[in-house]
């Protein structure tokens, strides 16, 4: 079920108090039929039923994406600010914030396995790099 409440801002820095309507993912995961699609990008949900057979991607992309959340993919091809304009049209409200992922960018560096991967890399560079010196020397010529 949809939940309407103020934001504190129009983000445009008027104070006004806009409305936000707010989507749980569980109800926008049912909408994923051609007839009734809606996709959330970087926790905005669209409704882009009217878009479909208009997306110079084609409408198979879309419907591979339906009721689900195509922030990576979006970002994947790259789109224009042409195509990032036009997602406005279709914004009919926000995630839930209890449904909110942290996006890539702002995740806790320590979960990210690469992260930990490099920090373990840090100690075992300069513990190797002696033991390959020793290998390199011993070689005959
Ligand atoms: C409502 C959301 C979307 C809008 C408004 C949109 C809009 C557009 C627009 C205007 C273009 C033409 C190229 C450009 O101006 O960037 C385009 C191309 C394309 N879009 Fe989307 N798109 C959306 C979602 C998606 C999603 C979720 C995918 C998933 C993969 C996708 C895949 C593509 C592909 C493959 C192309 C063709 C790129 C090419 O030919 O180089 N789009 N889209």
């Amino acid at each position: 079920m949809a939940t309407v409440e103020a934001r504190g801002s129009d983000g445009q820095g008027q104070g006004v108090e806009t409305p936000v309507t707010y989507y749980r993912l569980e109800e926008v995961a049912k909408r994923n039929s051609p007839k009734d699609i809606w996709l959330v990008i970087h926790g905005r949900v669209y409704d882009i039923t009217r878009f479909l057979n208009e997306h110079p991607g084609g409408e198979e992309v879309l419907l591979e994406q339906a009721g689900a959340d195509a922030s990576e993919s979006f970002e994947d091809v790259g789109h224009s600010s042409d195509a990032r304009e036009m997602l406005k049209q279709y914004y009919i409200g926000d995630v839930h914030p209890d449904d909110l992922k942290p996006e890539s960018g702002r995740k806790d560096p320590s979960k990210d396995s690469t992260h930990k991967r490099r920090y373990h890399l840090r100690f075992l560079v300069p513990l190797l790099l002696p033991i390959r010196k020793q290998i390199l020397l011993r070689r005959p010529c």
